[in-house]
This record gives structure tokens, sequence and C-alpha cells, in this order.
């Protein structure tokens, strides 16, 4: 845990962290006008770097995202760019710093009005940051509407104004940016959907606010990167075999026969010693012939639950996956929550994933209650729904407080599934993913992850690190695969993520 530290480059600061680190700089002596002032800058230098000198428009708004755009419209004006200005608020509200840009601006100040845009190449929106707390109304409402209608390429400063940075959620209308320039740190709302579809670039610039006022505050939620795992990693060991690298078992139910296969077939990518697929005595051979390097054992029909209890009773099957292919339909749905209730009982850990959730929706605390060990869930939307009813309406459009009370109730690492997986331990701490394609949204991309991860679990990985190490490998596999990719590929393709992973962060 030393290793996700809160100087971490990777860390994320919600709009009110943000702000208590602003202060913090400002109590150690970084003057709040030089903070705005370097903000200013970095936009502009952003700006000028991207575009060619054409007609710009500074909308401003009444806080210190506007006090910004003060400092950006000087200096692309001192640049030599014919520059207009609009603001929209009061001067006597501004605060200090704002005031003073405000007063320094060499321009007109003009009235908000869409017929502004009618001379202009490029917005810089200026309107709304951090402060944010509810829709654009009247005219920022009218000029963000006029602004999308045309599809005019913005710039925006810290969010796309109507975006909240702490949850990537939009409050109504929000013009869409090529570039949006954050300062210090990202915010989760960066990251999250459907934010992080607004945000267009996103460029992060170091305004001098000095790093270790961050270990003064409470932060716990990062991006996602093997910076914050890979000093935990389970390397396979020289002098090792393959006992030392665990023993995976799957279930596998008897329809979806292939959800299973996938996920037994990552595991054994992913590096676990050996991988055994327990499957009822009906498909065994469906299974068997299927599988390789993969063990395959039967479960006597009408006890395959007694005999997956006896399989556990081998304390070397050290990591249990339930859920890919297990089946709720009929009698299927009470096999299932067996089957998932005898793993969670020896307390090993225990990857739960599809029917292996879903079996429970009934009655989500029977499932809750058994979990005493390490677990990691990994629900898409739909099967989060049906587990966190409460929670899942509660807390509508913010996925990262979702995950993080989701993983208390249950204590459980969640793995909540989407472009924007977000992987929350009980203990509040969250990672936000952020290399996942497009691609991944195919079926069987969610049996290949619960392999990873169990995969991972098998040898020794603890739970949360192996969540965060799954999904990244799992987008990274997916990178490497591009268009066309279908779930077999991924674990295909891991031995070249793990080569690479390895080539960059292994140290004997
Ligand atoms: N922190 C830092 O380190 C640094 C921060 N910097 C910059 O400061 C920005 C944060 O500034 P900020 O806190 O003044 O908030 P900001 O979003 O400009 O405006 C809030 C104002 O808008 C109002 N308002 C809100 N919603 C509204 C709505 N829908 N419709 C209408 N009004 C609405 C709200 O009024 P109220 O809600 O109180 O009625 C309040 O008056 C940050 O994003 C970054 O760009 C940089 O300078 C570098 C250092
Ligand atoms: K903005």
């Amino acid at each position: 845990m030393d290793h996700m530290d809160k100087q971490h480059p990777q860390i994320l600061l919600t709009a009110s962290e943000m702000g208590e680190a602003d202060k913090a700089a400002v109590q150690a002596g970084v003057p709040a006008m030089e903070l705005m002032a370097a903000a200013g800058k970095a936009v502009a230098d952003a700006v000028l770097e991207r575009w060619s000198r054409c007609r710009v428009l500074v909308l401003c708004g009444p806080g210190n995202n506007g006090g910004d755009g003060f400092v950006v419209a000087q200096f692309l004006l001192s640049a030599g760019w014919p520059v207009r200005l609009a603001f929209w608020g009061s001067v006597e509200t501004l605060s200090a710093e704002a005031a003073y840009f405000y007063q320094a601006w060499q321009g007109e100040i003009e009235a908000f009005a869409t017929d502004l845009l009618d001379q202009t190449d490029l917005v810089i929106d200026a309107m709304f940051g951090a402060g944010l707390t509810r829709s654009l109304e009247g005219k920022p409402r009218d000029m963000v509407d006029a602004i999308i209608k045309r599809k005019m390429p913005v710039c925006a400063i810290d969010v796309p104004s109507g975006v909240d940075g702490t949850t990537g959620a939009a409050f109504g209308l929000v013009a869409p940016a090529e570039l949006t320039v954050t300062f210090f740190r990202k915010k989760p709302g960066h990251l999250l959907f459907p934010g992080r579809g607004l945000c267009g670039k996103l460029v992060v610039a170091d305004i001098g606010i000095p790093a270790p006022v961050l270990d003064e505050l409470n932060l716990h939620t990062w991006e996602n990167s093997p910076e914050l795992w890979y000093r935990e990693y389970p390397w396979p060991r020289l002098d090792g075999h393959k006992f030392h690298r665990g023993h995976a078992v799957v279930f596998g139910g008897e329809n979806m026969t292939g959800a299973s296969r996938l996920t037994a077939r990552a595991a054994m990518r992913m590096g676990a010693g050996l991988v055994t697929l327990a499957v009822p005595i009906k498909v065994w051979a469906i299974y068997a012939t299927a599988m390789t390097c993969v063990m395959v054992t039967k479960l006597e029909q009408s006890q395959e639950a007694e005999d997956f209890e006896e399989l556990l009773l081998d304390p070397r099957h050290n990591a249990i996956v339930v859920g890919p292919g297990a089946g709720l339909a009929g009698f299927e749905r009470i096999r299932t929550r067996k089957i998932v209730l005898a793993a969670l009982a020896t307390n090993r850990p225990t990857v739960l994933d599809a029917d292996g959730l879903s079996a429970f929706a009934d009655d989500p605390k029977i499932l809750f209650e058994a979990i005493n060990g390490p677990c990691v869930m990994t629900p898409h939307e739909g099967e989060f729904a049906r587990l966190f009813p409460d929670i899942n309406e509660e807390h509508a459009g913010d996925k990262l407080r979702r995950a993080r009370l989701a993983a208390k109730l249950s204590a459980a690492v969640v793995i909540l599934k989407g472009a924007d997986t977000v992987i929350a331990s009980p203990d509040g701490r969250a990672i936000i993913n952020s290399n996942a394609p497009a691609d991944l949204a195919t079926g069987g991309s969610g049996d290949v992850l619960a392999g990873f991860i169990v995969g991972l679990l098998a040898q020794g990985f603890e739970p949360f690190y192996a969540a965060a190490a799954a999904v990244w490998m799992h987008g990274e596999a997916a990178c490497e695969v591009g268009a066309g990719l279908i779930a077999e590929d991924l674990p295909d393709h891991l031995p070249k993520v793990l080569t690479a992973f390895k080539k960059q962060y292994y140290t004997d």
C-alpha cells in the first residue's frame, strides 16, 4: 500500500481536495495570484502549441475559472492573436486574483451574446470549473447551445463547463472540448464518462503547487497504472515450479461452456501454475476435448456442489472463480448459489462474476454475509444494479462512489466494469482504469477478465492489486489486438503484454 502514496502522479483529486491543495499551497507560501497566472499561462501555451493563429473568443464565468480565462486572453493577445473576451458575472464578487486579472486585461470586455461566435474560430471555455454546482441557465446555457450547434472547436479550462470534475457527470448541456487543460493532478471526472468523452485531449499542467501538500490530505483515488502495484507483483521465481504459482479452480456450467473455458485459459496465461475446470459430468466430454493445459474434473449429477466442496478440501486449490457460464435457468440458479457459497466458505481468494453474482439478485444479503475472506466481484452495470439496488439509485451518476459503497457493504473488492472501470477496495481506496479501448466491448471479454484475476490471486497477489493489475493487462491486451478483437484473442495476446511489463518494471 505504501506505493499508492499521496504524492503519486496517478493520484486523482476531487474538487474539494483540489481546493484544499490550493489552500495548502498558499499557506506554504505560493501566492494565489501566482497559481492563477501559471494556470492561465499553461492554457495559453497549450493553445499556442495545438492551434495556429486564429480568432479566439474567451468566455469567462463568475469564479476563478473565469479568472484563468482573463490570463489566457492576455497571453494570447500578447502573442499577437486576435482575441475577444466576454464575461458573465459580477465584478464585485470576483476573487481578489480574478479581479486583478480582469483589470489587467487590455482589451474590451463584452457581454455574453451568441453572435460573438460569428467572428470566432476557437472558443476558450473559462465559464465554470471546480465550483460548478448546477446546470447552466440563461446566457451561459444559450452560449453552450450555440457552440454545440455550430460544432465550434473548444479549449476547456480545467473541465468543460457543465462537467462535474469529481464524478464525471454532466449537468445538462456541455460543449465538448477538443483540448482540456487541468492543473496539478487529474480529477476523477476526466476519466469517468460522460466527462471523459467531453474533455478531448487532456493536458495536466504544473502550476507550482508543491506535491508535499498532498501528504496532509485524506486521498484515496488513483488512475490505474503499473506504477501503483508493480512492486508487489508476484514475479515468477527462477527456482520456482508450478506449485509455487498456485492452483486455480474454475467452475463451468452446462450451457455456456465457452465462458468458463475462456476464464480457465486466461488464468493459465496469467501464470497460475495449474488450473482445474470443475464441470457437471454431463458436459465433461465437451470441456475435456476443448482444453489441453487446463485439467478438467467431473462433478457428479445432482451432487455437483458437494463434489465441488470436496475438491476444495485440497488446500493446494488456492484461488477460485465462479460465475462465467455457471447458469441461472431453473435448478441451475440454486446450484450456482451453492457453488458460490462453497467457494466462499473456504475463505480462499475467490472471484465472483456474472451468474455467480446474479444468482443472488433476490437476496444479496446472503452473499454479502458469506464473504469473510478475500473476494473480488466483477459486476457490469446490470449485475451491479441487481446486487446493490439502493446504492445504485441513491448515487446514480457517481460511479466512483457507487463502487466504493458497494465494496464497503459487501467486504469484497468491487470491479464495476465499463469503459471507465472502477476498482474499489472495502477500505475506501479506489482506482479508475483508463486504458480500455472500445474493442473490449465484446462477448466473453468479462470471462477473460475473471480468469486474469484468479490467475493473479493463485500466485498470491493481494486482491485489490490483483484486480487493478488484471484490469490494466486486459486493456493492454485489447490494445495489442486492436480492431476485430474477439475474447479468445485476449489471453493469447497476454504474453506480449506480460513481456513488455516485465521488461519495464522487473528489478532483481
Ligand atoms: N484550486 C486551485 O488550485 C486553482 C483553481 N483555479 C481555477 O479555479 C477554478 C475554480 O474556481 P471556483 O471555485 O471559483 O469555481 P468556478 O467554477 O470558477 O465558479 C464558481 C462560481 O460559479 C457559480 N456557479 C456554479 N455553478 C453555476 C451555474 N450552473 N450557473 C451559474 N453560476 C454557477 C458559483 O456560484 P454559487 O454556486 O456560489 O451560486 C460561483 O460563483 C478551477 O476550476 C480552476 O479553473 C486556478 O486559478 C488555479 C488554482
Ligand atoms: K471550464
